[in-house]
């Protein structure tokens, strides 16, 4: 069975993306496929930008952050013109199977792009915010955790040494997974997460109350308050006027930002990465399609692209626990 297959990179690019590519690429080699690399995303589909990929491009790439198929965000695909474009630069190309690996923005195009094009479509997670349902972790959420986690270790000595309180805003999206597990494993004294903010004010008097605490029973301590991003009024700023409302100052704020993109891929992320590489390619030519490949339990499954946006995926109760009780809640304000 000889398949001509098509991987690209789409959205936020995300460390093991390249441990991705490469895993397909041998993949298709012993199942004598061919496989090409359309750049730039979606763009790329839409202008026929596409190259080779043999195992020439295979060393060195497990650990390269980044993605060599380059990422990109593309208005055009939310079109109707631009996904018959694309239906037809897939035909003429002669592609029969199509790898997205991505995030759910991706995966909505891809299956917008399903209702016009027969081919097989294959998603493969790819988002440091791993706030995709079907999966429990995609390609990139732990490389970013432990990026954003060393990152916060380090405000933690200035913060120390300045008995400081910090304000570290942490990448997301609109989900907390990565705010939540940075601040646990960071020891951080507070997080804001979207999926439990109800309003500026109903927080802003659990942050002070669990400052006061704090200082009541230590003295002056450093205190570092981790919160996502897109959930505070006016960001950070925001919640530096609303401390310093409450008398509370001298206070800084800490944009991770896109460094949390960047880096090679902690092994976790290699080997998800490389796992579901390896699994989409053995789907190549079966009757799948529109599915995205996930993990669940350390073992592969294939879930409907829609599910994967439609439902929304909780965080682990376990990390909620701990998280209100060495964190949130840890003091008692009477
Ligand atoms: N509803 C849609 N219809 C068609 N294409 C879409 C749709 N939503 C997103 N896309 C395409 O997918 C691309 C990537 O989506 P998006 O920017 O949301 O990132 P993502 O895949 O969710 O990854 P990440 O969340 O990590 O940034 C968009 O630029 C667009 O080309
Ligand atoms: O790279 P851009 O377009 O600034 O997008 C930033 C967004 O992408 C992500 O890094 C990945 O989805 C989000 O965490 C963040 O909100």
């Amino acid at each position: 069975m000889s398949k001509r297959v098509a991987i690209l990179t789409s959205g936020g690019d995300a460390p093991g993306m390249n441990a991705c590519i490469r895993a397909a690429i041998i993949a298709c080699q012993k199942a004598n496929f061919t496989l090409l690399g359309y750049k730039h995303g979606y763009n790329g589909l839409l202008q026929q930008e596409f190259i080779p990929l043999s195992l020439d491009s295979t060393h060195n790439l497990i650990q390269q952050g980044g993605t060599i198929l380059h990422s990109a965000r593309c208005k055009e695909f939310k079109n109707r013109e631009g996904l018959i474009k694309a239906a037809d630069n897939l035909r003429q190309a002669e592609i029969d199977t199509l790898i997205v690996i991505g995030g759910d923005g991706s995966f909505r195009g891809a299956a917008k792009l399903s209702e016009l094009w027969d081919g097989q479509i294959l998603g493969i997670p790819g988002t440091i915010d791993n706030d995709i349902a079907g999966t429990d972790a995609t390609i990139g959420y732990f490389t970013a955790i432990d990026t954003a986690m060393s990152s916060i270790d380090k405000v933690r000595d200035t913060a120390d040494a300045f008995e400081r309180i910090f304000l570290v805003e942490v990448m997301g999206r609109n989900a907390g997974f990565l705010a939540l597990n940075g601040a646990l494993s960071a020891a951080a004294d507070y997080v804001v997460v979207p999926e439990f903010f109800e309003s500026a004010e109903t927080e802003i008097k659990k942050i002070v109350n669990q400052i006061k605490a704090q200082r009541a029973l230590k003295g002056p301590v450093s205190f570092i308050v981790v919160v996502a991003e897109n959930v505070w009024p006016n960001g950070l700023t925001g919640l530096t006027e609303a401390l310093q409302y409450h008398n509370i100052n001298d206070v800084r704020p800490v944009t991770l930002g896109h460094v949390q993109r960047g880096g090679s891929p902690v092994a976790q992320d290699r080997l998800l990465a490389t796992t579901l590489g390896e699994f989409a390619i053995s789907l190549v030519g079966s009757d799948v399609t529109n599915i995205m490949v996930g993990e669940v339990n350390q073992r592969p499954i294939t879930v409907p692209l829609p599910k994967t946006w439609e439902e929304t995926k909780p965080l682990n109760q376990a990390r909620v626990d701990a998280m209100r009780t060495l964190m949130n809640e840890r003091y008692s304000c009477d």
